[in-house]
């Protein structure tokens, strides 16, 4: 099993290049099985989620390749079986996502629940609720969501939804299936992530009628049929927040070629306010840093707020940072489990529920630590950065789930890491 092997202490100089979003590139290869036309995504990253996912279509029947620039051609005439099975669901839960275009283009489907994640129990009871106002009969059997249409209707049709909570994967699901539905989809408390307004101009490139999108009411028309397009996969902007967090914390100069700093509103502030400085530049985000930061206190929440993609990885910057801050969790009920790992680096801190209480210490001593989920693997490379000595982080599976090359592009700007296989052991 890969681990990461960091040497702390350096400062970080030079250019980084941001990816295309994982929570982007997901739903739109989701999107191209709307319709029997090719499908251009450029800027696909290159993650373990993206090759499951078109492990995913395949699986049904797709053909979709992708070339060594990041673009990935699907074409989804050739989809025979609308099912996600267990074995690919259980690693990815955005493979969710293919539910809602499988049924509006065929009128059935057949996904497995998403496996049971580390950061909360994830359930997906508001996709359920919103297709079946949309006409859609579903079953859960045998860890299936088993869909049809009902009425012996052969498309589904537009609805009010108002979800229970704000739902990212949930809005998407709804945005594809509303395109293709009879009739007018209103959806309320909708999502506003980037992720979202993305996916809808890739389906509106397809020939899809929405409005409002970014916002938390979206329209839709509905249309008898999609076409093919090409589109680009909008920056990372938790890709470029990993970044100005990292900078942020072991010091230097760098600039984020492609980051969205419009997109980042809520941590560039409280990186801001920590002393780091981040301007937005035409092409990128520059980020400046030395010195000890100020530690910051903040809670998470849905787009524009806070992100919850974020907490751990401005969680390792409070660590080493001056003061005591408070980071309260409100998506996920279990995001908190970098923090036992940060306590092995030397870290001081306390959790009760949904709230840490971080006291900043001066350095953080290197040691063998374990990523138990995506961003949480990000802390603690942030971590191993600026501790002492080496630090080396295991089961990076997880960050091979969401990050493209990332410790390539650390070590492109000055950091001393590398991707040790086996049982290495951190020397004494
Ligand atoms: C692939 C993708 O885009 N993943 C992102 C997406 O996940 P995802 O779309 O899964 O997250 P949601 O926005 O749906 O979850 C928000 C909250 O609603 C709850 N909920 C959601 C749906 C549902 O049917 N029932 C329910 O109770 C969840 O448990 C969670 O507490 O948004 C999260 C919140 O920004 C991010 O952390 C993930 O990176
Ligand atoms: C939680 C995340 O992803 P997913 O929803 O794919 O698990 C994430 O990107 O931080």
């Amino acid at each position: 099993m890969d681990k990461l092997l960091i040497r702390g202490g350096r400062k970080l100089r030079g250019e980084v290049l941001i990816s295309g979003a994982k929570n982007a590139a997901l739903p739109e290869l989701c999107a191209a099985l709307l319709t029997d036309r090719p499908v251009m995504l450029h800027n696909v990253p290159r993650l373990k989620d993206v090759a499951t996912m078109l492990k995913l279509v395949h699986n049904m029947g797709v053909r979709a390749e992708r070339d060594d620039n990041g673009t990935v051609r699907i074409d989804a005439r050739s989809l025979e079986v609308p099912e996600a099975p267990y074995e690919l669901v259980k690693t990815m839960r955005a493979s969710v996502l293919a539910l809602g275009p499988l049924l509006a283009r065929f009128g059935r489907a057949k996904v497995s629940l998403p496996g049971g994640c580390a950061i909360g129990s994830r359930p997906v009871d508001q996709h359920i609720k919103g297709l079946q106002a949309m006409g859609a009969e579903i079953v859960v059997e045998h860890g299936y969501m088993v869909a049809g249409i009902g009425g012996g209707r052969k498309r589904l049709h537009g609805a009010r939804i108002t979800t229970d909570m704000v739902t990212v994967t949930g809005t998407e699901n709804f945005l594809m299936a509303a395109a293709l539905a009879e009739g007018e989809t209103v959806l309320e408390n909708a999502a506003q992530e980037p992720e979202i307004a993305d996916l809808a101009e890739m389906l509106i490139a397809m020939g899809a009628k929405i409005e409002g999108h970014g916002t938390s009411r979206i329209r839709i028309q509905g249309v008898e049929r999609l076409d093919g397009c090409t589109h680009q996969v909008v920056a990372d902007r938790i890709e470029a927040g990993t970044f100005l967090c990292a900078v942020a914390a072991a010091g230097g100069e760098v600039f984020l070629k492609h980051g969205r700093a419009d997109h980042l509103d809520a941590v560039i502030e409280k990186l801001r306010e920590a002393g780091a400085q981040v301007e937005a530049v035409d092409g990128g985000i520059r980020v400046q840093s030395q010195g000890r930061l100020k530690a910051q206190s903040f809670r998470t929440t849905e787009y524009p707020g806070f992100p919850t993609d974020m907490q751990a990885q401005f969680m390792a910057l409070n660590a080493i940072a001056e003061g005591t801050s408070t980071v309260t969790e409100t998506i996920f009920e279990n995001r908190f489990m970098h923090v036992d790992e940060m306590l092995r680096l030397g870290a001081k801190i306390q959790t009760d529920g949904k709230v840490a209480v971080i006291e900043g210490v001066r350095q953080l001593s290197g040691a063998t630590v374990m990523a138990t989920d995506l961003r949480a693997s990000a802390s603690l490379v942030i971590a191993g950065l600026v501790a002492d000595g080496e630090t080396l982080v295991d089961r990076i599976y997880h960050l091979d789930r969401g990050y493209d090359r990332m410790e390539g592009k650390l070590r492109g700007i000055g950091a001393d890491i590398e991707r040790v296989a086996g049982p290495a052991e951190v020397q004494p």
